[in-house]
Order: C-alpha cells, then structure tokens, then sequence
C-alpha cells in the first residue's frame, strides 16, 4: 500500500497567468522546420497533430494563423480512394484516429466538399463487427477508442444512420467495469481516457441512462491530487492532458462541480511555458501542441471566458457543433 501519493509540487515562481499570446506564437511556429526532429518523429500521428494545432488556435481566436488552404489541400491527399479512410500522412494506412481527426479539421473550416464523404462513411462503416465493436482500421485491433472514432466522425456527417447503434451501445456497455468505469475492451481496468471514449460515445447515441452516474463521476473526482492536478488511473502522477479526460467526462454527466476547480486551474496554468509557449504535461516538462489543446480546452471548461467554449463531447468549439446541427435541421 502506498503511503506517500504520487504527486507533484507546483514552485512559487509557476506561471499564474493565462499566456496566451505565447501559446498562439508556439502554434503559429510549430511544424514550420520540416526537418525539426519532434516533427520528423511524429509524422505517424501528422493529421492529429493538425487536429490539436487548429482546434487549439480557433480556441484562442488565432486560426486565422494557420495555413489554411495548405492544410485542406493536405488532407485531400490522404484519402484513401479505394478504402475512403484518411490516413495520418501521405503513404501511410488509413485508419479511424486519423479519419477522425481529418473530419474533425475540415468540419471546423465548413470544407467537407474538400474529401470524398461517402467514401469515409463507406470506410467507417465497414470496420464495425458483429458485436458492435469497431476495428480501428483493415488489421484488426479492437479498442473503444474506434467506437468513439465512428460515432464522432459520423455525428459530423449527420451519417449515424450507416452503423448499427444499438449494437454500437451494447459493446460499450459490455465494457462497463465494477466501478462503473471503462476500459478499451470487455474486461480491460478503468481508464480515465478510455472513459471519456464510452461516455462521449454514449452521449452521441443519446443513451447516458446506461451508465451507473453516480460510481463513475466518484472514480473520476478521486483522480484529483493534492496539486490540484488529475491522473488517468489510481497510484499515477498528475497529467495535464488528464484534466480534459476527467473533466470532460464529469461536464456530459453534469458533475463538473465534483473537481475543486480552483486548484485545477492553479495546476493548468503551472504547465505553461513562459518561455517558448504552450503546454507540458507537467510543470518543467516540455511543451507539445496535444498538451497546449488539453491545456486550452480544460480552462475552457473551468468557465475561462479569454477562451472560446468548448464543447466537452467533440473536443471542438461550440460554434463548430451548433452551426453543424443547424446544417442538419435544414436538411432534414
Ligand atoms: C496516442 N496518444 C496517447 O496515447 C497519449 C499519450 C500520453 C499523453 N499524455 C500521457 N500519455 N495518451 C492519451 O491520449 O491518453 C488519453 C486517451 C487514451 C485513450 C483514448 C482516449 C484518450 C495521443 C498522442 C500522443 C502520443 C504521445 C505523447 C503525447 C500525445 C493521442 O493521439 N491521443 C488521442 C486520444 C483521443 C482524443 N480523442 C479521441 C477520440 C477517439 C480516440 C482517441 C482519442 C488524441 O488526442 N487524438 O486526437
Ligand atoms: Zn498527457
């Protein structure tokens, strides 16, 4: 048993302050040296870190920073014209994370024209299994992270019609854990990221009444430290990122008042860097753009109005959700 809880402690001299002209000069430079090592390192996950970058930027007011036409034109190439998936780069496979992330950016610019809409709905929909599950591309692997992906991606195209949701429910329900969490399969340990995945799925497909509210949103707010920061599991240090996972996951159950938010806010303001811009994970770490959109998108929730509203379930501005509803009620 532990006695002493994993934990950090935030120095007097941290960043009290929200830098957010810093954060949009990291953005706006971030990527820009094609033979910068992280970004050489990273191009597996390329179309997510494009998805973070603007989804951050719009946050803060500044996408107009962003090489808008660069990236439409980008993405166009990584559609797959045979399977309809996106990939994360050029020559690589196409896969769910990606075609997510890919609908994710062109919903957030109103360019869906940009891709082949029926391909990805064909894609998405033929990785859905007899169980309900989702692969997350022509491999194999299963994980309810792919669930969330399918639902998501669909939800944007007003598509859901193309899966079998109840089937797509059941799954995730069969992934519920004793502590009314989930994992990434039936029988995988509670895990705050994966949570965030069945909840966002759940609240897609209108049926939270499945989950047991009460258990969930305690296993949550235990995940807050001292610090003030939040983990992803019990006994692990405090992760910026986890901040959105935990508190987006209480903000679609109506929990969000169960974190103490003072002290939460205190600890994601301790992970900028005054220096470069952007957020760590952790205070002194090094920051990175999937951490500077958490970052971001966590104050948000904590009520920050210097930040555009988020919304908890997509993980894109609010704006972006209600003028993609209104789209939909035109046409139905
Ligand atoms: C693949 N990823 C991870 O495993 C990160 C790693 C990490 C960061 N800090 C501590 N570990 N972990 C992570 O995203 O965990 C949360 C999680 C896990 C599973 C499902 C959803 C969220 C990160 C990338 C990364 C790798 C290494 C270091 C920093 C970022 C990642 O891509 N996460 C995904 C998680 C995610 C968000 N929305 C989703 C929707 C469907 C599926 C997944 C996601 C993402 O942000 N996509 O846009
Ligand atoms: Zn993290």
């Amino acid at each position: 048993m532990s006695l002493k809880t994993k934990d950090v402690v935030l120095s007097e001299d941290r960043p009290k302050t929200l830098l957010l002209q810093k954060h949009s000069d990291y953005l706006a430079s971030y990527g820009l040296n094609k033979n910068d090592y992280e970004y050489c390192m990273t191009e597996y996950l390329r179309m997510s870190g494009i998805y973070w970058s603007l989804t951050a930027m719009e946050l803060m007011n500044q996408s107009s920073r962003m090489p808008k036409e660069e990236i439409i034109s980008f993405i166009s190439t990584c559609q797959d014209s045979e399977s309809g998936g996106i990939s994360a780069c050029n020559g690589h496979d196409p896969h769910m994370l990606y075609t997510l992330s890919a609908v994710q950016v062109l919903a957030m610019y109103d360019r869906l024209d940009a891709i082949d809409v029926e391909g990805v709905v064909k894609f998405v929909s033929s990785l859905q299994q007899e169980d309900g599950s989702f692969f997350g591309d022509k491999w194999g692997e299963v994980d309810t992270r792919f669930s969330f992906c399918a639902v998501m991606c669909l939800s944007l195209l007003h598509r859901l019609d193309a899966i079998n949701v109840n089937k797509t429910v059941d799954f995730v329900v069969s992934c519920m854990n004793f502590d009314g969490g989930f994992g990434s399969k039936p029988g995988s340990e509670s895990h705050a990221g994966l949570i965030y995945c069945c909840v966002g799925t759940l609240s897609i497909c209108k049926r939270m009444e499945v989950l047991k509210a009460d258990e969930l949103a305690w296993w949550l707010c235990e995940r807050q430290l001292p610090s003030g920061g939040l983990n992803g599991r019990p006994e692990k240090l405090p992760d910026l990122c986890y901040s959105w996972w935990v508190m987006s996951s209480l903000s679609m159950l109506n929990r969000i008042h169960w974190v103490d938010k003072k002290n939460l806010e205190q600890f994601i303001l301790a992970c900028q860097d005054s220096e470069t811009g952007g957020f760590s994970d952790r205070p002194g770490d090094i920051p990175d753009p999937f951490h500077t959109l958490f970052g971001l998108a966590g104050l948000s929730l904590l009520g920050d109005t210097s930040i555009k509203r988020v919304n908890p379930t997509y993980c894109m501005p609010q704006e972006t959700i209600d003028s993609g509803l209104l789209t939909s009620n035109l046409f139905q």
